[in-house]
């Protein structure tokens, strides 16, 4: 699978230590975040993981910063984004099942690596059911579409 990820300073090493992961189980990684510890503004990341996601069909991503709040925050503003801040496997299964989440958001100085690992992976072998989780997922992109300004 193509996923597409950022990071800022803070979540320099966590990102890393999820690429070398996903691209050692055969996934395609598109590397759009920061490359070094040097403080950086996470939305610029965002907006580069985001340009990325939409050019690629079929593509998941990823967001690293200190609390994966901000980058959530800022992922959701995009069009046709539905971001989640996962910092456990329950939620990481859920929100792909239930919301069809498309971008992971993660905190690095939250959780470990190897807890990070493990929601990576739950996320990615999860599947959006569908059935009724479309009418509330339509009725989120209903104001989307209505609150646009
Ligand atoms: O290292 P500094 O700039 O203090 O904090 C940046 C982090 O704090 C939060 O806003 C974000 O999670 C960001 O990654």
């Amino acid at each position: 699978m193509k996923i597409v990820i950022g990071n800022d300073h803070a979540g320099f090493e966590l990102k890393g230590a999820i690429v070398t992961c996903l691209a050692g189980q055969g996934h395609e990684v598109i590397d759009c975040g920061s490359f070094t510890t040097e403080s950086m503004d996470f939305p610029v990341s965002v907006k580069r993981v985001i340009t990325k996601l939409r050019e690629l069909d079929d593509a998941l991503g990823i967001l690293v910063c200190g609390t994966g709040v901000g980058m959530s925050i800022a992922a959701n503003k995009y069009d046709g984004i539905r971001a989640a801040l996962v910092h456990d496997l329950f939620t990481a299964r859920m929100t792909r099942e239930h919301n069809d989440s498309n971008v992971l958001c993660l905190g690095a100085r939250v959780i470990s690596e190897d807890d990070a690992l493990n929601i990576v992976n739950t996320w990615l072998s999860s599947s959006y059911l569908g059935g009724k989780y479309d009418v509330r997922n339509k009725m989120i992109r209903d104001i989307e579409v209505t609150e646009q300004c």
